[in-house]
């Protein structure tokens, strides 16, 4: 199918630039090329300070380039307006932070609701379906009515996930999702994006400063002073993880 082959994201040239006052413009993104498709599961990494939260924020929208331009779904972004771009950003891209904003007087079940009740109100039964489906995926069916303090870090981060996954995204943009977290509930979420990389086809491009963690990525994408360094892809590294069977 053609929408198969499109790539969930491209970018073509892309530049940014921050306004640190008087005349001067410190450039961060020097011109990406890049382009991420269906089912690939990419790590972004790089030393401090060289670009890879820029670029994610530039990804997901949440940010304006300002040169090039940056397609998501085969179309062009840079002249959308902000109702569009946020109409496309909740359609199609899932976001988990390392800190992963959860709202604390909800419970774990509405947390994961919440990108279906920004977008339609009310949730109904096959959403409430489709979030206890994603909550069991992750393990965490017995905590739907726990509230996320209540939540160790890690089941904090699966319950984030679940609430990324929500809308069925093409794209899952993590960043540093496991940075506060131990090794092995690290290995765990990792773990958890892999199984849903695999079982709906969504890109997920995560930012992690753990080497161990990026090897088992399938590509690499290595960022050096707002440039790509490296891109290494190394489907091999599916066999890395702990996926059953
Ligand atoms: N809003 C901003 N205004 C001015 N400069 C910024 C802004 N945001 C980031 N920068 C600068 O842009 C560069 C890249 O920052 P960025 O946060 O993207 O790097 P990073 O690779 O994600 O770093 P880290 O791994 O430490 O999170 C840095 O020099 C940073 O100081």
């Amino acid at each position: 199918m053609s929408d198969m082959a499109q790539p969930v994201l491209a970018l073509e040239a892309l530049k940014k630039s921050y306004n640190i006052g008087k005349p001067n413009e410190l450039e961060v993104l020097h011109g990406i090329d890049l382009s991420i498709k269906r089912g690939e599961f990419t790590a972004l990494v790089g030393p401090s300070g060289s670009g890879k939260s820029t670029l994610l924020n530039l990804l997901g929208l949440l940010d304006q380039p300002t040169a090039g331009e940056l397609y998501l779904m085969g179309q062009p972004t840079r002249t959308m307006d902000d109702e569009t771009l946020t109409a496309m950003r909740s359609r199609h891209i899932g976001f988990v932070f390392q800190f992963h904003h959860l709202i604390p007087a909800f419970n774990v079940l509405d947390n994961v609701l919440m990108p279906m009740m920004i977008r339609h109100g009310r949730p109904n039964a096959e959403m409430r379906e489709r979030a206890l489906q994603l909550l069991d995926q992750v393990g965490l069916l017995k905590f739907t009515d726990r509230k996320p303090g209540d939540l160790s870090g890690g089941q904090q981060q699966r319950v984030a996930i679940a609430r990324a996954l929500m809308t069925r995204p093409d794209l899952i943009l993590a960043d540093e999702p496991t940075g506060n977290l131990d090794t092995q509930t690290a290995a765990g979420v990792f773990d958890v994006f892999r199984q849903f990389n695999e079982a709906y086809g969504c890109a997920v491009l995560i930012v992690t400063h753990d080497p161990r963690l990026s090897a088992t990525c399938d590509r690499t994408i290595t960022l050096i002073d707002g440039n790509i360094a490296s891109d290494v892809h190394e489907p091999g590294n599916t066999a890395q993880t702990s996926k059953p069977g």
